[in-house]
């Protein structure tokens, strides 16, 4: 997948186009059907694939009191829309300025021009523009000026009742139902950032733990102890993660994700790893000793394994 960041990286020869825009926060079912459809169309025209979306979320901008935490960074989007087979994603920075451009010039310099959108797929409640005042009959009358047809993709409720949405995986995740989660999203929630030291006594309990960076990209779902897998330079091991202050030892004032390696003896310091979530275990405990810490970590350990089995 070709990344382009902002309008100045298209080159001038950019072929034709299909384009789908959006935040695609998550890269959730919803935006995979809007991105299948967009695929099938461009390969049946003969036409480019192209995701555009931006470098933050646009309330960050907009309104930053009210900006949800993103489920995903941008780097992680670019890899999951790499997955799905587009053949580009142009990155735009989601500056005051942008978000100032009226409906019509915020079309016509990116689509249009830069672009060069031959079909145009967005889902119903699809807004853009200054104050998110172009809508799809906007876009659809736009089209017919600057030739280019539009699209509409059907919402993706699986329950019937509740359209895929990141609020709804961001809930989900803030409970802990990573198994509910990873439904909506079509992948495990994950965490990707670098190994760091840690108070460095789960060696000490028999349970060495890989402690994620505060700085980590991805939304950490509810404190508790889950099973998942650790991928490290490509390899992925099964794990047993625990997400909280580790209240037994009233150290840590920050959360922290940590997770145990089963079977293994790796040296992960200064990696970067991806965490998936596949299901929480149980909540996090205040033990009143190391001692039944212990014996419940075994548990875990074992759920672990009949989890992943
Ligand atoms: C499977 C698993 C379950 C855990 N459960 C708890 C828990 O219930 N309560 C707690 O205080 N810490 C829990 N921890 C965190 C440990 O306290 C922590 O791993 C240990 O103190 C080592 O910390 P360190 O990596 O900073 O050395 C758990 C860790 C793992 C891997
Ligand atoms: N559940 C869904 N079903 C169908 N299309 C969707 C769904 N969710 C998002 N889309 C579409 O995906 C494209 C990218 O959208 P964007 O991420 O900005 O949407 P959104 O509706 O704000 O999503 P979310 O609420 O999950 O952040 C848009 O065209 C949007 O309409």
């Amino acid at each position: 997948m070709k990344v382009l960041r902002g309008v100045a990286d298209i080159p001038a020869d950019w072929p034709a186009s299909a384009v789908s825009i959006g935040k695609f926060d998550g890269v959730h079912a919803g935006h995979r059907a809007v991105i299948d459809e967009l695929k099938g169309v461009a390969d049946l025209n003969g036409l480019a694939s192209v995701v555009v979306t931006f470098d933050r979320h646009p309330l960050a901008v907009l309104a930053p009191t009210r900006c949800p935490q993103t489920l995903i960074s941008t780097e992680q989007k670019l890899g999951l829309l790499a997955e799905t087979g587009v053949h580009a994603t142009l990155v735009l920075e989601f500056t005051a300025a942008l978000a100032a451009l009226p409906p019509v010039e915020f079309i016509e310099s990116i689509l249009v021009q830069g672009l060069h959108a031959r079909t145009v797929l967005v889902g119903r409640d699809f807004r853009f523009g200054a104050h998110g005042a172009g809508d799809v009959h906007l876009l659809q009358e736009l089209g017919d000026l600057f030739g280019f047809t539009v699209r509409l993709i059907d919402d993706v409720k699986p329950d019937r009742m509740r359209r895929v949405s990141s609020t709804w995986i961001r809930e989900l995740l803030t409970r802990g139902e990573v198994g509910a989660a990873t439904t909506l999203l079509g992948h495990h929630p994950t965490l990707r950032g670098e190994v760091v030291h840690g108070a460095k006594r789960g060696r000490e309990l028999g349970f060495p733990t890989a402690n994620l960076s505060p700085a980590s990209e991805g939304l950490i779902p509810a404190d508790g102890v889950y099973a998942g897998w650790l991928t490290d330079a490509g390899i992925r091991y099964p794990a047993a993660i625990s997400v909280g202050n580790n209240p037994t030892f009233d150290g840590v004032a920050q959360k922290q994700v940590e997770a145990y390696v089963l079977d293994q003896d790796i040296d992960l310091y200064d990696h970067v790893v991806e965490v998936e979530f596949v299901e929480r275990i149980r909540g996090m405990v205040a033990f009143t000793g190391i001692e039944p810490l212990i014996v419940q970590m075994h548990d875990d350990v074992s759920k672990v394994r009949g989890i992943l089995a």
